[in-house]
């Protein structure tokens, strides 16, 4: 065996260790489980000679690989997506600032929704566009203040069922049906505001925040996963650190910039504390 065969089966491993890592929890987990059992029964009937069973599981294999890449096409598109994004690229194409101007506003929205029991979804976009995964929806485009977004949510208004949908600093729609998640392992106390939020945190690489109208707590979903009963300031800090733009060119440059200054100053402090020293042994 040579050494590029040993590279060829560990990344072979690697990638379907993260595929089954990926769909344990997923209704996926389901269909791989049984694409496995066709694939061992074809093999059985080729081994014992079973020539008609295995000629139609064949074909059936054949189809099948079509069949896969529609069946699996949201989240074939998610892991595409996600390989080509890129380490450089920013993530959220607005300025810090502007990111903790929102997470701010959100979470002073989150707190008062939360107190008076009002229930919200809110889906903070990052690199991943949500058009194709939402249904329905009004389109609001205004900047985000907490004061709007808990009007959006008063009961029985015309758009407090729903998703809003924040995009850069702006809310860009509410009143948006998400899809919901296929998560067994969700507990049966949360209904399906927790699953529309966890369901488009499985598709796309949003950040989505709950407040249950039931308990007033305040949960987000990332990844889907999900953090629950969070408090307003744990949420103002996942919020700023998971929006800010990653290694922005400016931040780097202002971060290097800093480090030659306190370069300079720590040399000049130095040479003044070695002058002095100097100074006393005369
Ligand atoms: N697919 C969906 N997309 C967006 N919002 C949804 C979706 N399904 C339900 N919702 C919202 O969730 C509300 C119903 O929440 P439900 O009580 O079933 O969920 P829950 O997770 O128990 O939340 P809560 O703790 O707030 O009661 C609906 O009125 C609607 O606003």
């Amino acid at each position: 065996m040579q050494l590029s065969d040993i590279v060829d089966i560990l990344i072979v491993a690697i990638i379907i260790y993260n595929i089954i890592k990926h769909f344990r929890k997923t209704r996926a987990a389901q269909l791989l489980k049984g694409i496995a059992i066709i694939f061992g029964i074809t093999y059985i009937s080729e081994w014992l000679h079973l020539n008609v069973i295995s000629f139609i599981l064949e074909n059936i294999m054949q189809m099948g690989f079509i069949a896969l890449i529609i069946i699996f096409q949201p989240e074939l598109r998610r892991g595409l997506e996600h390989m080509g994004r890129s380490k450089f690229g920013k993530w959220f194409s607005v300025e810090k600032e502007d990111v903790t101007d929102v997470a701010g506003e959100v979470c002073k929205a989150a707190e008062n929704l939360a107190e008076s029991h009002t229930g919200a979804l809110v889906v903070f976009e990052r690199e991943t566009i949500l058009d194709d995964l939402l249904t329905g929806g009004t389109v609001i485009g205004a900047k985000v203040t907490s004061e709007l977004l808990e009007n959006i949510f008063v009961p029985n208004t015309p758009l407090h069922d729903g998703a809003v949908i924040i995009r850069d600093d702006k809310i860009q729609k509410a009143s948006c049906v998400l899809p919901l998640s296929a998560n067994k392992d969700l507990s049966n106390e949360l209904g399906t505001r927790h699953r529309a939020a966890l369901g488009i945190s499985e598709q796309a690489d949003c950040v989505c925040l709950v407040v249950s109208e039931e308990t007033g707590k305040i949960s987000v979903m990332l990844n889907g996963n999900m953090m629950r009963n969070l408090s307003v300031n744990s949420l103002y800090k996942l919020l700023n650190k998971v929006l800010a733009p990653k290694d922005d060119v400016s931040t780097n440059v202002k971060k290097n910039i800093d480090h030659l200054k306190s370069q300079k100053r720590s040399r000049k402090k130095k040479d003044e504390k070695s002058e002095k020293q100097d100074k006393s042994k005369e």
